[in-house]
């Protein structure tokens, strides 16, 4: 009966072969330079190798440019909105990329967005919902990135981009997003450092959000069960996997702009993504903010170990060590 119900309500899933690797070298949605290498290192760890061993084709045809925007909008052509800063450059890159990953999305493959910051959400959420308009989205990290230009107090776009997705932030520079995603479709895990604007809009919204205080009292299993209840209860919904190297433990995850002490052990991210996989309703993941420039001083190694991490993230999210 469910699988009937499941087949008459929801749009057929493809069951895609095929991983689309978006590498997106940008870093214009906050404030420290490196961050723009993480798909460069994510590649050269041997990322693609990795997915084609799962028994994927993996289409990459070369990182996305974004010089001629970057040309376009210098910092001196790109002055702040209210408290906004490098508003244009951040909408145009992201109206770019929404529209690779929307077609690609549109082709039936699997997209996998490598960060750059997590303004990228706003692109890659927007591009997949217009070729899965059932889709739901885990938000994996420390921070909600859900201010608006009104709440925002740094004013950097990578923690904004949820509001633009709901249709909260709107103003004519990003009139190219659509507000498609409904509050009831998102849930977060691992948050840790919300700022009190933001607390406010999750609750108005009542959006699901699940904090490390979630994750110590009922523990990642039933975390991620109850977060994919809310958002996809049959289990029949696309899933959009938008997962920000931070929501990690700094200890494992180190090398990152906004790091947050108490976060996900190496097993729970891992679990998340597993349990993502088992779905078998995977159909976009991002992997963002691994900055391999930032390093902490205890830990030479802390950019391998950033980068092998995130890697055994991506495997897990297709379906690594699935039985
Ligand atoms: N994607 C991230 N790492 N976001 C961090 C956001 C930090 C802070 N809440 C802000 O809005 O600026
Ligand atoms: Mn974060
Ligand atoms: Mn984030």
């Amino acid at each position: 009966m469910g699988n009937i119900q499941a087949a008459l309500t929801s749009e057929p899933i493809i069951e895609s072969k095929t991983v689309s690797v978006v590498s997106c070298r940008f870093r214009g949605g906050q404030g420290k330079t490196g961050v723009e290498d993480g798909p460069v290192h994510l590649l050269e760890a041997g990322l693609i190798d990795q997915v084609k061993e799962l028994g994927y084709e993996v289409r990459f045809d070369g990182h996305q440019e974004f010089k001629d925007i970057e040309e376009d909008f210098p910092s001196e052509q790109d002055p702040d909105i209210g408290r906004m800063r490098r508003p244009r450059l951040v909408s145009k890159v992201c109206e770019k990329v929404s529209q690779v990953v929307e077609e690609r999305a549109r082709a039936g493959e699997i997209v996998l967005t490598l960060g750059g910051d997590h303004s990228l959400g706003m692109a890659t959420i927007g591009g997949t919902i217009e070729a899965h308009p059932d889709l739901c989205v885990l938000w994996i990290d420390a921070h909600a990135d859900i201010n608006t230009p009104e709440t925002t107090d740094l004013g950097w776009l990578h923690g904004m981009p949820v509001s633009f997705l709901l249709g909260l932030s709107q103003m004519p520079e990003y009139a190219w997003t659509k507000g498609r995603l409904h509050p009831s479709r998102i849930a977060y895990i691992g948050l840790r450092d919300i700022e009190a604007g933001e607390k406010a809009t999750l609750k108005k919204h009542g959006i699901k959000a699940f904090s490390m205080h979630h994750v110590d009292k009922f523990g990642i299993t039933k975390v991620v069960e109850m977060a994919l209840d809310a958002v996809n209860p049959g289990r029949d919904r696309p899933i959009h996997l938008s997962f920000d190297i931070d929501a990690l433990d700094p200890s494992i995850a180190p090398s990152t702009g906004t790091p947050v002490r108490g976060g996900l052990t190496f097993r729970e991210g891992r679990y998340i993504c597993e349990a993502v996989a088992e779905t078998g309703r995977l159909v976009a993941m991002d992997m963002v903010e691994v900055n391999p420039s930032l390093t902490d001083p205890a830990d030479p190694i802390s950019a391998q170990r950033t980068v092998a991490t995130a890697c055994a993230l991506i495997r897990s999210a297709l379906g690594e060590n699935l039985l």
